[in-house]
């Protein structure tokens, strides 16, 4: 059972500039909260600053709270905060089957029970029987549904998704969003979703959070 996300009055700044806060929001288990705002307004790192690798050039005020435990001075290892963005990339030297595997938590033993949770995953996916194909040969669709899978696989407390559609065709688009709000619901995993695209949001059904830009461009 996950508990929730809470961003705790949290602000970024960078060079001595705002870029984003002090916001304060409460994602629980199962429920999707939508970040929109304009191009640099700071969602990106946002997400960066919850997942602990925000790029060191910014300073960061606030708390980030996974089911109560504060994350703050811990790697982004053992946040246990999964991250998908629009060009996650699957690795090439490895098998769809190997990729999946790489998500799995060392914690999960054994090669029949890695195999079987692999299978699984594939087979939720709607890919029972690609655990051999290369990356390559998959479609965008295919890839993309593969790299959510890498994700939940390792148990997420909390997901973010950063632009996750923006590369697929309408049609697939509508397919893949379908596909990653009912597994993330599915998983009882809070979950925030950075966009630009309204119908995202629409798809996510959850609050959406308009922000404002707070640095001149
Ligand atoms: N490493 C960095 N050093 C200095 N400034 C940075 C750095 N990374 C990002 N910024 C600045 O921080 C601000 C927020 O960037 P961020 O990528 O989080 O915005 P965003 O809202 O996700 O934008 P987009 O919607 O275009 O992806 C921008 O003004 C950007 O120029």
């Amino acid at each position: 059972m996950n508990g929730s996300l809470r961003i705790d009055g949290v602000s970024l700044a960078v060079a001595g500039q705002p870029v984003i806060g002090p916001l304060t929001l409460e994602v629980a288990p199962g429920a999707v909260v939508t970040l929109m705002g304009p191009s640099g307004c700071g969602k990106s790192s946002l997400l960066a600053f919850i997942s602990g690798c925000l790029d060191p050039a910014f300073t960061a005020r606030g708390r980030v709270l996974l089911d109560g435990r504060d994350l703050e001075g811990l790697p982004p290892e053992r946040r246990r905060v999964g991250t998908l963005f629009q060009d996650d990339l699957l690795f090439p030297h490895l098998s769809v089957g190997g990729n999946l595997a790489f998500g799995l938590p060392a914690s999960v033993r054994g090669r029949r029970t890695r195999a079987e949770r692999v299978e699984a995953a594939l087979a939720d996916a709607g890919l029972a029987g690609f655990a051999a194909r290369d990356p390559a040969t998959l479609s965008g669709g295919q890839r993309a549904r593969v790299a959510l899978m890498r994700t939940l696989l390792a148990e997420p407390g909390a997901l973010l998704l950063d632009e996750p559609f923006g590369k697929l065709d309408a049609a697939l688009r509508d397919q893949m969003r379908a596909f990653v709000f009912a597994r993330a619901r599915a998983a009882g995993v809070p979950t925030l979703l950075v966009t630009h695209d309204a119908g995202d949001a629409e798809a996510a059904g959850g609050p959406v959070i308009v922000l404002e830009s707070t640095r001149e461009v």
